[in-house]
């Protein structure tokens, strides 16, 4: 068996959102020393309202700072709708996080969608690759992208980005970015990073909080099943971490180890 993944689990979201604080501030200044700014992927569903918690709390102290002018964001899945739609990934971070730092804030670069090919899923998926390449470089200089980070949320089903049970997008060797037109939770056009993207990153991190995901941790913690989320933990060992309260992993035998950096 390879390495373990880090499963921290904490007694709220508000002491869960704390740690968090401390692990992207490890991440961003990695990010920096590494090549002087911070790629971040981030996820829909409920991980921007804890991560906007996580970020929005004043620093303690200098080495505490979010650097924001050295951030680049992009998505780790998008729907397929305009940016102001309800359902549009950008614009939940946007009224979480983006709407939220404080006036003067040096804002960070945010890689979105091109809305003006939302009909053909295939391009915006190809376009979104392009904005990749144009950041990572390009194709035939890098087999990968290395984002320094992929913040994830895990689906009630075990899914993650929108990469879901059984389906034949897990099978992706070749595309960065890659359509979905079927996706079981809506809405069903979609693009998303492939799963090699995601486990080339150089730490992935899931936020998943809260009983609903109790019953799906037990099977991605203990026999796996080939869900995403688990093909994401055999993938990365110790360069994933989870981020859980109590209620997400109550039952769920796998070790759990204190938060340190
Ligand atoms: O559809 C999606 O769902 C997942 C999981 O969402 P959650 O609400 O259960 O945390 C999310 O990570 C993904 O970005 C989103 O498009």
């Amino acid at each position: 068996m390879g390495k373990q993944v880090n499963l921290y689990s904490f007694p709220s979201v508000d002491t869960l959102a704390t740690a968090l604080r401390s692990y992207l501030i490890s991440c961003q200044e990695a990010g920096l020393e590494r090549h002087g700014v911070f790629k971040v992927g981030v996820s829909g569903g409920s991980l921007p309202k804890t991560l906007a918690q996580a970020l929005l709390a004043p620093a303690k102290d200098e080495s505490d700072k979010v650097k924001w002018e050295s951030w680049e964001i992009f998505f780790a899945d998008e729907r397929a709708v305009p940016l102001n739609h309800e359902d549009s990934n950008y614009a939940l971070l946007k009224k979480e996080l983006l709407d939220k730092l404080p006036q003067g804030t040096p804002q960070p670069t945010v890689h979105t969608i091109d809305e003006s090919v939302l009909d053909d899923t295939q391009e915006l998926a190809d376009r979104y690759e392009q904005t990749l390449v144009r950041s990572f470089a390009s194709r035939d200089s890098v087999k990968l992208p290395i984002f320094d980070l992929l913040l994830l949320g895990c689906g009630p089903d075990g899914h993650t980005c929108s990469l879901f049970p059984g389906h034949e997008l897990l099978r992706e060797t070749e595309a960065w970015v890659s359509p979905i037109e079927d996706s079981p939770k809506p809405p069903p056009r979609r693009i998303t990073l492939t799963l090699p993207v995601v486990t080339h990153a150089v730490r992935v991190a899931f936020v998943a909080t809260g009983s609903g995901k109790k019953e799906i941790m037990k099977d991605i913690f203990e026999e796996g099943k080939g869900l995403p989320c688990a093909l994401v933990n055999e993938a990365t060992g110790e360069r994933c971490s989870w981020f859980v309260d109590n209620a997400a992993v109550e039952g769920v035998s796998y070790p759990k180890r204190p938060f340190s950096l």
